[in-house]
């Protein structure tokens, strides 16, 4: 099996709003299994995962290098790249509340290929049964099922998930881990996640943002087990595995202030 990464970023920049959100972030993807991008809140987790899309606001600005295999992905609209295999399930889940279940699914087909229901079905049996119910009616929990089986009614070469437990009830955290937990198996996963319980269970590879740069890369348990470490760059006690936040972390101004 290739140990080639799936995902390379060198030196990535970004500035929004005067702001020098990412300055100069390096970080591989390994080809398989979670790698999970930590930091507290606000030092640009979420941004780095909308410059690998394509999806940095207009007037934004991005350099440095991003790779998906031999591909280069800056400067290519997110359309290309999620045609590509470049999978995302966003932070806010963003399921259409109008439509139902099905027509949420339906309009994640992608022309030309053959949409995975199946595979969806089995890993959601309830978005089968419930096809015919407004995607706003559902619960917190089973909308970021929905988020998560839209994307892989597709296949993707890597999938770009962002705080999937958010908001959720702790038994439904569990159910969200189990089943990424079985989507990494086929496919590789860069997942912003605040709840170290989670982070413990799926990653196996760390990157810590802090001040608009990597601050640690390695081995996410190894991470973990250490409490100073993880105390100074993410701001938790981790008792009971979650990330609660001592401070927050504003972001570099341009003026360096
Ligand atoms: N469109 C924007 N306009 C202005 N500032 C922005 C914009 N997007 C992000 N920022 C700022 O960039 C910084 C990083 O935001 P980002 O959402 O990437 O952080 P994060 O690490 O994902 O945080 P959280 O854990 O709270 O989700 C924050 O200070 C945020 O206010």
């Amino acid at each position: 099996m290739t140990t080639e990464p799936v995902l390379s970023v060198e030196d990535l920049s970004v500035r929004i709003a005067g702001l020098h959100i990412l300055q100069g972030v390096s970080f591989t993807v390994a080809p398989t299994g979670v790698t999970v991008l930590l930091g507290r809140n606000g030092v640009g987790k979420t941004t780095t995962l909308r410059a690998v899309l394509g999806l940095t606001p207009t007037g934004g600005e991005v350099r440095g290098s991003i790779r998906m295999g031999a591909q280069t992905l800056l400067a290519r609209p997110t359309h290309r790249l999620v045609r590509d295999g470049l999978g995302y399930v966003p932070e806010d889940r963003c399921v259409f509340a109008g439509l139902t279940v099905a027509e949420n699914l339906r309009l994640a087909e992608r022309r030309g290929t053959t949409p995975a229901y199946d595979k969806v079905f089995a890993l959601f049996p309830e978005l089968d049964r419930r096809g015919r119910q407004r995607a706003g009616s559902l619960s917190g929990g089973q909308q970021q099922m929905l988020a998560i089986g839209r994307v892989l009614l597709n296949d993707n070469r890597l999938l770009l998930v962002d705080e999937p437990t958010k908001g959720l009830a702790p038994k439904v955290v569990t159910e969200v881990a189990e089943v990424l937990e079985r989507v990494a198996e086929s496919v590789p996963v860069l997942l912003v996640e605040q709840n170290l319980a989670v982070v413990r269970r799926l990653a196996r590879d760390a990157v810590v943002l802090a001040a608009g740069r990597v601050a640690w890369t390695g081995d996410a348990r190894e991470l973990l087990l250490e409490t100073a470490l993880t105390r100074s760059l993410l701001g938790v006690g981790s008792a009971d595995g979650h990330h609660h936040e001592a401070a927050p972390a504003a972001a570099a101004r341009e003026d360096g202030h």
